[in-house]
């Protein structure tokens, strides 16, 4: 049995830059991954998939086109599947890229090839393939790996509205926006929200305006401590950076009384040797 940890994606800066004559958006975004996210669990045996977790309830309708078959279909995986949702659905938090990169990346210890565009599956795919901090640039398939982030204390908020990602492009002002300034090395969070502050998310407007309750959620994260409050992808899940773990936990617990799905987090381990 293989386990694949699928953690979150955020992007911590997304500037919209120019638009393909297929209509895909370019981005240039900076990525990076949390320490909390869905898990998948992959047998040998025929292609079937369970789902177990939090926010299992949220995939029923999506059955057969599950982003974890489809990666499995597109490199003739065979295996008995098993997905443990931990994150909310359609949240800017490419849980179903997670999940998708996650399954190729199990399948690829069984001795399946990797695909040579795995941005067909979801434009998140790529960079949640590669799992590090990146730029991440064209509609998500260039990417440019980064040094390892300063350690951040991250609390991550979801209202509970589902927002689907082509809307929120479709209700761009602009799509002419310039690239991100030159990305330093970070030598600590202070410096990383320094920089943070100089870019933004141009999704963020397009999806307050599909779904006020965004804007409330920056506010709470404000109002909690975070140094910084932004949305991540497409929305609605928002993020805040806190000067340390307590007062993450402290804000995450009271933004919880919304009702809110809110957890305190880190960044995930960097896998590459120091
Ligand atoms: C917003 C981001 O999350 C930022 O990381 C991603 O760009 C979206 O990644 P994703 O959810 O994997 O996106 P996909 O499933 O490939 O695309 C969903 C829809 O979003 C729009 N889309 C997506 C990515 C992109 N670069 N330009 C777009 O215009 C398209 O209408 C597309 O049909
Ligand atoms: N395993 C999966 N997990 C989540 N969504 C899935 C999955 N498989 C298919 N989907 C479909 O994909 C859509 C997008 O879900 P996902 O959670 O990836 O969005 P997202 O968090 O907005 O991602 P992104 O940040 O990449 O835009 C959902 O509406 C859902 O119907």
């Amino acid at each position: 049995m293989i386990v694949e940890p699928a953690p979150a994606k955020l992007n911590l800066a997304l500037h919209v830059t120019g638009r393909r004559a297929d209509g895909y958006h370019l981005l240039d975004s900076l990525v990076c991954f949390a320490a909390i996210g869905d898990r998948v669990t992959l047998t040998p045996g025929p292609l079937t998939l369970t789902i177990d977790g939090p926010f299992a309830a949220g995939l029923a309708e999506v059955d057969a086109d599950n982003l974890c078959l489809r990666a499995a279909r597109l490199v003739g995986g065979q295996a008995a599947l098993h997905l443990h949702k931990a994150l909310p659905v359609a949240s800017g938090i490419g849980g179903g890229s997670a999940d998708a990169a996650a399954v190729l990346r199990g399948l690829a210890r069984m001795g399946h090839p990797l695909p040579e565009r795995s941005e067909r599956l979801g434009a998140d795919v790529p960079v949640c393939l590669m799992g590090l901090p990146a730029r991440m640039q064209g509609i998500g398939e260039v990417l440019t790996p980064l040094p390892a982030l300063p350690p951040l204390h991250l609390v991550l908020v979801n209202p509970g509205v589902a927002v689907p990602t082509p809307a929120i492009f479709a209700r761009l002002d602009r799509r002419d926006g310039p690239p991100l300034p030159p990305l330093p090395a970070f030598p600590d969070a202070p410096a990383l929200i320094g920089w943070l502050r100089t870019v933004r998310n141009d999704l963020q407007p397009p999806a307050i305006a599909l779904a006020p309750v965004i804007a409330d959620v920056l506010q709470a994260l404000e109002a909690s401590g975070a140094q910084l409050a932004r949305m991540s992808g497409s929305g609605a899940t928002c993020f805040g950076l806190f000067p340390d773990a307590s007062r993450a936990a402290a804000a995450a617990a009271a933004l919880a009384r919304s009702g809110w799905w809110a957890v305190a987090t880190e960044l995930a381990p960097d896998p590459r040797p120091r």
